[in-house]
């Protein structure tokens, strides 16, 4: 009796064994661009937390409705999905849509955020001072210069 329990279990843990293994090999590699390809309502699958989920049969069932689950597709919706707050049963749920994991390499970094580029200002006023001066001074030379001429114009006479 002992013998066969013994046995049994050796048989069980094989089986898990083989079970977690053929799990493991299942786990294929998919490149983003892979992926994108998937991206309707016939065909949708998702990237989060760098798994690849297969949600076509979701779409009609999923809560937050079939849209934004297509909308999704294409990138990584591992910030998206966070942002909802999906429940730990939500989370559950998703390993039945596994389908394989994402090439990292293939996700676009972040850009980091680069503030818009301003208009370059001219620090250095002198040019505008001189400006300003010329404005000022020239009418000033042309009134001294009719001035002038009509002094010396009176004086001829
Ligand atoms: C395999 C992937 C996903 C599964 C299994 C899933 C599952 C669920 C479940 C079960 C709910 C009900 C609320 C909860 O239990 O948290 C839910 C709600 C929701 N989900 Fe998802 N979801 C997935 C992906 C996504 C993604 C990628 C987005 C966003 C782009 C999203 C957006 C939403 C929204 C907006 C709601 C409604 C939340 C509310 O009304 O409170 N889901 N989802």
């Amino acid at each position: 009796m002992q013998v066969c329990s013994e046995s049994q279990l050796i048989i069980e843990m094989q089986l898990v064994l083989e079970e977690r293994g053929s799990k493991k090999r299942a786990m294929r590699g998919f490149t983003l661009a892979e992926v994108s390809e998937h991206n309707n309502s016939k065909d949708c699958w998702l990237v989060v937390g760098g798994k690849v989920y297969d949600v076509t049969k979701f779409l009609d069932d999923h809560p937050g409705g079939d849209d934004i689950l297509i909308s999704a597709t294409g990138k990584d919706a591992t910030e998206d999905f966070v942002d909802v707050g999906h429940s730990p049963s939500a989370k559950a749920k998703m390993e039945e849509y596994l389908v394989g994991e994402i090439d990292a390499s293939t996700i676009p970094s972040k850009k980091a955020y680069a503030p818009p580029e301003q208009p370059h200002y001219n620090q250095d006023k002198t040019s505008e001072f001189i400006v300003k001066l010329l404005l000022f001074l020239v009418p000033l030379v042309i009134l001294g210069l009719a001035v002038g001429l009509r002094l010396y114009a009176k004086s001829e006479a």
